[in-house]
């Protein structure tokens, strides 16, 4: 056996899909697994587009969280009804599905939703996740995980607090310990970089709609397209900002390029603070008339187009 084959042979690799209503916590619960800021924290629901969200390492596994849109129980424009498809063939391709409910809702019309469908599918090893634990009695906690205990479809319980990095480690140490034994996806130098340029790009993203989120509707993806480390330890990044129309082109660049610049400046402050370092932002705003019904740019994010 040569030395890369004993490598592979040895490697382990976990798909994690995790699920669970708007505002469960998902985006909150993945930061802290993987222990970098990638996916916008915000009190809009429905902020999650891309599918892989985080991959991290832990006791010689590699774990690869894909990070499910919201379901929606209404899914009427047809990006939603792709991300919820996404959602569910996250589920059909990953090792583990973790289903994340806050506590302090309890069972929502949309946690009911997905437990159902849940049970449609024959799943029977789901990690029940519930997250928000600072916020409610144990009481309550407690009354929650013996209700939803009783549904059939619950291997393993964790309760945990994403925001305050309450029982994470417990988790990964599951997690880990259950990675069925398969290669890496992603070389183990590039795990760090991955998450930082979806960083980088949902950043933008959120500028975007923080400056302009009168003007603008939902419908603009930013990208990542280079990152270059430089020598003097400095890192380049090149981005483009995907509109539909050219009204929206021109309300992205303000006038004179104004508004682009200060999107930039915000982005890249932000960037320098979380990479520590100086940072050189270009963005680049494309228009890419109904992207929304792009065949690529829904492959791109991982979603399923034909729904
Ligand atoms: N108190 C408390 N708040 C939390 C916890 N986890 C997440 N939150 C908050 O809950 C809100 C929603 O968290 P997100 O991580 O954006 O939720 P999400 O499930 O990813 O939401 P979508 O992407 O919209 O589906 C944010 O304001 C978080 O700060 C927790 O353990 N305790």
């Amino acid at each position: 056996m040569t030395g890369i084959q004993e490598q592979q042979e040895q490697q382990r690799c976990s798909f994690v899909a995790v699920l669970g209503a708007p505002n469960a916590g998902k985006s909150t619960l993945v930061n802290a697994l993987v222990g970098t800021k990638v996916t916008i924290v915000s009190h809009k629901v429905q902020t999650t587009r891309s599918r892989v969200r985080g991959v991290c390492m832990r006791g010689g596994a590699q774990i690869v969280f894909i990070d499910t849109p919201g379901i929606f129980r209404t899914a009427k424009r047809r990006l939603e009804r792709a991300m919820v498809s996404a959602a569910w063939g996250g589920l059909a391709d990953a090792d583990h599905a973790m289903l994340v409910v806050d506590v302090q809702r309890g069972v929502s019309d949309d946690t009911r939703a997905i437990i159902e469908r849940m049970k449609e599918d024959g799943q029977r090893d789901v990690i029940l996740v519930l997250n928000k634990v600072d916020l409610v009695e144990r009481s309550t906690l407690l009354g929650l995980a013996a209700s939803l205990n009783e549904e059939g479809i619950f291997g393993q319980v964790f309760m945990i607090s994403a925001l305050k990095e309450d029982g994470i480690g417990a988790l990964l140490d599951y997690l880990s310990s259950h990675a069925p034994v398969g290669p890496w996806m992603f070389p183990e130098d590039e795990v760090s970089d991955l998450p930082q340029r979806l960083l980088a790009a949902e950043l933008t993203r959120e500028k975007v709609f923080l400056l302009l989120h009168q003007e603008l509707p939902y419908s603009i993806a930013v990208h990542t397209d280079s990152w270059e480390e430089r020598s003097d330890g400095s890192v380049k990044i090149q981005q483009t900002i995907v509109v539909m129309r050219d009204s929206q082109r021109m309300i992205v660049l303000g006038k004179g390029g104004v508004k682009i610049r200060s999107i930039g400046a915000a982005a890249r402050e932000e960037l320098e603070g979380l990479l520590e370092r100086r940072v050189h932002l270009f963005l680049h705003v494309s228009v890419q008339e109904n992207w929304a019904d792009d065949r690529g740019h829904y492959g791109e994010w991982g979603l399923e187009f034909d729904v």
